[in-house]
């Protein structure tokens, strides 16, 4: 450990509080919710942006830690959390809707992100492609199939900036982030959000295995959202998507003997 305190530095946790198995959502506040499907939930820590639950599932240890928001706070979560002993994490978080496909109350499995974003290029150059694990995305599809979810397999833009998408008029360089979510468009990205590409990028530098899923909020043309959209769109919608498509990576991991 780079600053030895006897636990990890930002995340204030050490080997033997979590499992192998992690819930990565972006706000705090979704972690207890998060937790109360475990069997056995219980509060571990929590300092800075970084609050921390575990338990189990099917027997199996798991836990839920909060990245806070952006690249920076999520890469820095993941690797001590690589350090204290998880190898599978599941990004769980809200997003924008990026075609008329996706609306509110629908769940996307993200198989991919656009590098629109920092923290990624001090791992690896902007060349290599930030890549969802293939056993979190099947298990993912597996769960919204099981629970009758409408949900996309695709692609999210991870950007830096919120602003930057919902008010792009205000910025500076109005011009060249129209033009860019306009490509992200026509390519058929699915979202935009804000974690999943450095989480994807430490994940394949690490070795370890990241996948992410999304609740889709808003319309593509930013039309407000009806107060049913609202209500489908709810982040608590999508937790038991999340707990059921961990299920089915440790189900998985159990038959193969991983
Ligand atoms: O709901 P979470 O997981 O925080 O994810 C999304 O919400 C935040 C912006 O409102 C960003 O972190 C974005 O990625
Ligand atoms: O529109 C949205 C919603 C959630 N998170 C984002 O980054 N953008």
């Amino acid at each position: 450990m780079a600053y030895s305190e006897g636990y990890e530095y930002h995340i204030h946790l050490s080997k033997g509080d979590i499992g192998r198995y992690v819930f990565l959502p972006g706000d705090p506040g979704r972690c207890e919710t998060i937790a109360q499907h475990f069997d056995n939930p219980r509060f571990v820590n929590s300092h800075r942006e970084h609050t921390t639950w575990a338990g189990e599932l099917d027997g199996v240890p798991v836990a839920v830690t909060s990245t806070g928001m952006g690249g920076p706070s999520t890469a820095i979560a993941v690797e001590e959390l690589i350090h204290i002993g998880a190898d599978t994490f599941m990004r769980v978080g809200t997003s924008g809707a990026m075609q008329p496909e996706t609306q509110p109350g629908d769940i996307a499995v993200i198989n991919s992100s656009i590098r629109d974003e920092g923290t990624g290029l001090h791992y690896l150059p902007m060349e290599f492609p930030a890549v969802a694990d293939l056993d979190l995305i099947n298990g993912l599809v597996a769960a919204s199939q099981k629970l009758g979810k409408n949900y996309h397999v695709g692609v999210s833009q991870s950007k830096d900036s919120f602003y930057g998408q919902h008010e792009p008029d205000s910025m500076p360089v109005a011009k060249h982030l129209h033009e860019r979510w306009d490509a992200w468009v026509k390519g058929g990205c699915l979202v935009s959000e804000m974690e999943c590409a450095a989480l994807f990028l430490v994940a394949s530098t690490r070795r370890v295995r990241a996948g992410g899923v999304m609740m889709v909020m808003g319309h593509h043309d930013f039309q407000p959202m009806t107060d049913a959209e609202k209500e489908a769109s709810k982040v608590e919608n999508l937790i038991p998507v999340a707990i059921e498509g961990m299920r089915q990576v440790i189900a998985a991991d159990k038959a193969r003997g991983n």
